[in-house]
């Protein structure tokens, strides 16, 4: 087991360059199965949750190919089998390859989703989707079995925003026959991504990234080549950053107008944020304002962004308020930020966190992916040294992590835990 180490207090300065999304890439290598053309997905992360992705397709007899950045799918002789446990358990995005086996093979028997724990995260209104476009659902020792004779297209209303539902309907509903639409649908660029590759492949989708999505069903989809958009997650994780270490640092490879529900918080905090094509420089200072953040539904402020804000709003002068209206519990980070000398008071779906407070380096624990993101915003900051475990969450979402902050000034380390 490995643990990531920091000496705090240095200020971050350079530039990094931004890594392909997450949460598009975990999404389009699932949506690549449905073709009978060989796909070619650039811009990829090199991040645990792609190289799990890769085994499971591999498992399911595609031809996959990984160099670099470039992932090459060729999914000819796809077997139509369980993927019951094993993999599937480690990431939440498995829950993909219901939609895709059901939308290839109009059956499939996949194990339930893991991923990082934030409290409850039920899939009902995917399977919802699923049952409205024509399948049956048995719930069996672990797994979600779906079988349709025919998939229909259908009217869909999802009770709730949801991510993954809105992109497992869609990739069940692009070989259906007829008109699917989903009202209330998310509006994530990673929607936008992943409609945009099953278009090149020759899919018949309008309206994603607004909340009603409109697929006409087609009976055949090829290859295509797709560069995956940059990581909206991972690139505000750095101006987070910088802005907690009061360093300068220039972002490469996003866009900006996916960055504003960030850049609009950070500026508000009083921290410099300068946008051009494809790049955006942050500058922190001094002079921090406390503010008030709720996560939403993009276009709303980030959920994924929570975590990490927090550990800076703890070097801001007053007292700011952080309400999760996503996840109810997604505050598991507090207490170890707690333990380096932060002052926040969690009650329900809100963490009151009092500023500004002196951090000290102290041994955590990142209970999840973005925990870990914010304790190493924290170690940044702290005086001292801050060891992380749980960098196996960590390194599910961010490329070579420490090699992109040494780069930048961090002085960071991976180091293995010794036995005890
Ligand atoms: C792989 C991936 O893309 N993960 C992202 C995706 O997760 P994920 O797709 O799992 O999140 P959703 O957008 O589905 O969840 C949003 C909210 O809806 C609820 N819900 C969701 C589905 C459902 O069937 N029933 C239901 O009640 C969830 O419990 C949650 O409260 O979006 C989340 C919200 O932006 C992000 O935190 C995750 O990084
Ligand atoms: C919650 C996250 O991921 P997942 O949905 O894959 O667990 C995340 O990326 O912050």
């Amino acid at each position: 087991m490995d643990q990531l180490c920091i000496q705090g207090g240095k200020r971050l300065h350079g530039t990094v360059t931004i890594s392909g999304a997450k949460n598009s890439a975990v999404a389009l290598i699932p949506a690549a199965i449905l073709g009978e053309e060989r796909i070619t997905i650039e811009n990829l992360p090199t991040i645990r949750d792609v190289v799990i992705y890769k085994q499971i397709l591999e498992q399911l007899n595609a031809r996959v190919m990984h160099e670099k950045d470039t992932l090459i799918v060729e999914p000819f002789n796809l077997a139509c089998q369980p993927i019951r446990d094993g993999l599937v358990t480690e990431l939440r995005a498995s829950y993909y390859l219901m939609g895709a086996m059901l939308g290839r093979f109009k059956e499939s028997c996949v194990g339930l989703p893991g991923g990082c724990d934030l409290g409850p995260r039920p899939i009902d209104q995917h399977l919802k989707g699923f049952q409205a476009l024509g399948a049956s659902i048995e719930q069996k020792s672990g797994s979600i079995y779906l079988r349709a004779n025919e998939l229909m297209g259908a009217k869909i209303y999802l009770d709730v925003v949801s991510v993954g539902a809105t992109i497992n309907i869609m990739l069940a509903a692009v070989k259906a026959k007829g008109q699917t639409i989903i009202e209330n649908a998310a509006k994530e660029p990673e929607i936008v991504d992943v409609a945009t590759i099953l278009t090149s492949m020759g899919a018949d989708i309008k309206g994603a990234g607004t909340d009603i999505i409109k697929i006409n069903g087609v009976s055949y989809l090829g290859g295509c080549k797709h560069s995956i958009i940059p990581d909206r997650i991972e690139a505000g994780t750095y101006m987070i950053a910088a802005a907690a270490t009061r360093g300068e640092v220039l972002l490469d490879n996003v866009i900006p107008k996916h960055m504003e529900p960030i850049t609009a918080k950070l500026r508000e905090i009083g921290v410099e944020v300068e946008e051009s094509d494809d790049q955006m420089l942050v500058r922190g200072s001094a002079n921090y304002r406390a503010i008030d953040i709720k996560t939403l539904p993009y276009p709303g402020f980030p959920t994924d962004l929570q975590q990490p804000i927090t550990s800076l709003l703890t070097q801001v002068q007053g007292c700011s308020l952080v309400t999760d209206n996503i996840y109810n519990s997604r505050f598991r980070h507090i207490d170890e930020l707690k333990r380096m000398g932060a002052n926040v008071k969690v009650e329900g779906r809100a963490a009151l966190i009092e500023g500004s407070t002196p951090l000290q380096g102290a041994q955590v624990n990142a209970t999840d992916l973005r925990a870990g993101a914010a304790l190493i915003v924290a170690g940044l900051s702290a005086k001292g040294i801050t060891r992380i475990n749980g960098v196996q969450y960590i390194d599910r979402g961010y490329e070579r992590i420490e090699e992109k902050l040494q780069k930048l000034g961090a002085e960071i380390w991976r180091e293995q835990i010794p036995e005890q």
